[in-house]
């Protein structure tokens, strides 16, 4: 579905991706995992065309590398960028109405999808999103993000900052997304709870793959215990 091909990130002089290549698989869960400062956010910001890069981008074989940010998301992609970044003087209804800027005419049908999966912000659509809950946010994050119909849909550290409780409700979400049909590509810190839901994971390392499997496998690689699960 998703291919990346010799993607380079530079900053200034600062080589961030160096050269990496990876496929997402239409239907699964594919995580990239790796320590701070592997390039992991600046690899999603990259495929949504929000940074400077070299390389090929490719969305079901038709290439995206070059099209504007607004029209990748048309294309059906959506990134649900770390922290969240609600707009935070915008109540929830106004967050999801923003979400669907390419969707205006199904936005009733999608607030109501979106309101079944997080039942908690229902009663919430007339608060701010700023006054909301770490966790909170995070679900509306997402619901925004599923409000332009992504068939592919990627999170960055959506578990960041959130208490174990709500990992759990958020990994359970993510999974139920992949039931219903949305691809994912999944960035973690918690590299233990992202390999046990993915069918493939890629390890970066300094910019570069360093290491690919099947989530089952990696979590029990002795190499991937000792460097990202603290084992
Ligand atoms: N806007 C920027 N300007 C300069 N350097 C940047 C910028 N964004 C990222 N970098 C650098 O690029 C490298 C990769 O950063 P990136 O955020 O992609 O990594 P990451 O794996 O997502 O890390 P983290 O988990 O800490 O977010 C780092 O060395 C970082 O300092």
């Amino acid at each position: 579905m998703l291919k990346v091909k010799n993607l380079e990130v530079y900053y200034g002089l600062i080589k961030a991706v160096r050269g990496i290549n990876f496929e997402v698989k239409e239907g699964q869960i594919v995580s990239l995992i790796g320590s701070n400062g592997a390039g992991k956010t600046s690899t999603l910001q990259s495929i949504v065309n929000d940074v400077k890069k070299t390389g090929q981008i490719t969305f079901n074989n038709k290439d995206i590398s070059n099209l504007k940010t607004h029209k990748i998301i048309q294309n059906h992609i959506a990134l649900v960028p770390e922290g969240r970044r609600c707009f935070q003087n915008l109540t929830i209804e106004e967050n999801l109405r923003m979400g669907a800027f390419n969707n205006d005419d199904k936005y009733e049908e999608l607030q109501e999808e979106m309101f079944k999966l997080f039942p908690r912000l229902v009663s919430k659509k007339g608060q701010l999103a700023g006054t909301m809950s770490g966790g909170e946010q995070q679900m509306l994050a997402i619901a925004r993000a599923l409000m332009s119909s992504p068939k592919l849909l990627m999170l960055d550290e959506p578990s960041l900052g959130l208490a174990p409780k709500i990992i759990g409700e958020l990994f359970e979400t993510i999974i139920r997304l992949k039931e219903e049909g949305i691809t994912i590509l999944l960035v973690e810190q918690n590299a233990f709870a992202a390999l046990e839901i993915s069918d493939w994971a890629y390890v970066l390392e300094n910019g570069e793959v360093a290491l690919e499997g099947k989530g089952s496998d990696l979590v029990h690689s002795d190499e991937i215990r000792a460097k990202y699960l603290g084992a």
